[in-house]
Order: C-alpha cells, then structure tokens, then sequence
C-alpha cells in the first residue's frame, strides 16, 4: 500500500465520524453563514510571484516539524510579511492538522486560506466552506477521473478555488480534461516522499498558459523561488522552510521581495 493510500485511508476513517456528528445539511447552513469565498485565482495571478504559505506541524517524510501552539498567530506573521495565501494542513493522522486550525487561521487573516488535504468526497469541500477556507487541494493521483471532474464541478458551484495537484504529465492532461484554472506541480513525489524540484521545470511546459501554475514542496529560500520562476511558475507553496525557520514573517517578506523583483518579469505568462 502506498503513502497515500496509507494516508486516504486514516481520512476515510476521520471522515466516517465527522458525517456521524455533523450532517451535510448543517455544514450547508453553516456554508450559507460564512463569509463569501475570496477569489483564488485572482489571488495568485498578476504581477511578480505570489507565496503560499503553509501552516504545518508534521509530515509522514519528516516526522514533527514544529509544535505551532498559536496557529493563527502564524499565519498572522505570515500575511504581514506579505503572502498571498495562507495552507492550513487540516488532516491530522499525519500533518497534525485539525479543522479548529482552519477556524483560528481564518478569523485573523483577510488573505485567502486553502484547506489542505486529502479530498475524495463533496462533504469535504463543505466542510472546507463552512469553515472559511477560499481554496480547496486536489490530488490528481488520489482520485479517479469522474471524482476530480465533479469535484472541481461542486468546489467551483460553492465558490472555492481548487488547487489541482499533480506530480507528472499524465496527471497534468487529466488535470486540464476535468477544467483545473490552478494547477500545483508538487516536487514531492508520493511514493517515495523524496523532493525532486526538477519536476516542475520538466512538467510545466505542459501546462496551458491560460493556467495559473504553483510550484509546490521543497522551497528552502529565495533562490528555490527564482529558480521556480525563471522555470514559469506563478506562485510557490512553502511550508517546511518556514515552521522550522526562527523568523517566519522575514523569512516570508524575503521570498516576497524574491517574488517581485523586476527581473523575474521576462519570459513569465
Ligand atoms: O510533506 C510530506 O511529507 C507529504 C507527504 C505525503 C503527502 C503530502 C506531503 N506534503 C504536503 C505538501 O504538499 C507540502 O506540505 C507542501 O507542498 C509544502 O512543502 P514543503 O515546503 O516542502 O514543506
């Protein structure tokens, strides 16, 4: 069994007693209550490279990354040093995630906030809205073809941008097929947890330009960010560099600065 499968596994599990406690039609009630779902792609288009920054506490590859007792505090620090989107990690076998992180992190920013984790069923992308999360991962590779297409379909219907996350150029076709706008090249590969950052120089040519491209995993500083950029990215999405760094908000302004340098200008759609 692989890692994902592995992880997909503990959600199902999590899931099944969630749907016990809350039902579909409450989550929907607490949807039609939030406050309405900032634009995803707007929020990673435009000028310069925009930074996503992740709030992550573990992950299968490293094991425990940081503590993160004030998650909102974090990501607060984070939208001051200048990013576009804050990542809330909210499975929680594995990342050590929770819901109630995607609660706190989203009543203290104004920036969007993507729910990230492992998706296989509409209820999640509910769950996501009901608590205030603007975007919403989907992993190529975790779904079949007729569940990505319907679940972009449904994200989209309740407002929520979908990141579409894949690791090769099959999963970049099927990503386009099913109507992905951002797709997440992630240099993680699955399988084997290892960081290959050349993945994203060898798959994103095969991504159409009308389609905002994210460089995901193994961002260590500003010179990952340019080498992403020179290579077409739009945006970037860093998590470990930053929970294990001692001064996240410098640690972010810097790849912003990185991000808005003139030079990266040419030769980007
Ligand atoms: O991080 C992992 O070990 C991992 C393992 C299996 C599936 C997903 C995993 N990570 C999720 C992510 O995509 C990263 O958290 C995200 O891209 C940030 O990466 P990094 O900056 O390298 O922490």
């Amino acid at each position: 069994m692989s890692v994902l499968d592995e992880i997909i596994d503990g959600v199902r599990a999590d899931l099944a007693e969630r749907q016990a406690r809350v039902s579909l039609d409450e989550l929907k009630e607490r949807a039609a209550k939030a406050r309405p779902a900032k634009d995803g792609v707007a929020a990673l288009r435009g000028d310069g490279v925009k930074v996503i920054c992740e709030v992550k506490r573990s992950s299968p590859s490293k094991g425990a990354l940081a503590a993160i007792a004030d998650p909102a505090g974090l990501a607060a620090d984070y939208e001051a040093g200048g990013a576009a989107v804050i990542s809330v990690l909210t499975e929680e076998r594995r990342f050590g995630g929770s819901l109630a992180d995607l609660d706190s992190v989203r009543a203290r920013v104004d920036i969007p906030v993507l729910r990230k984790d492992f998706i296989v069923t509409s209820y999640q992308l509910w769950e996501a809205r009901a608590h205030g999360a603007d975007l919403v991962l989907l992993i190529v590779a975790a779904l079949e073809q007729p569940a990505l297409e319907s679940l972009i379909e449904r994200a989209e219907s309740i407002g929520l941008t979908p990141l579409v996350e894949v690791h090769d150029e099959d999963e970049v076709e099927r990503a386009v097929d099913a109507g992905a706008k951002v797709i997440g090249v992630n240099a993680r590969n699955l399988k084997t947890l290892e960081v290959d950052r050349g993945t994203f120089e060898r798959i994103a040519p095969e991504i159409p330009a009308h389609i905002v491209k994210v460089a995901e995993s193994g961002v260590r500083g500003p010179h990952d960010l340019i080498a992403y950029a020179n290579e077409g990215a739009d945006a970037v999405l860093v998590g470990e560099s930053l929970v294990t760094g001692r001064d996240p908000k410098t640690a972010v302004s810097d790849l912003v600065a990185a991000g808005e340098h003139p030079a990266l200008r040419h030769g980007r759609g």
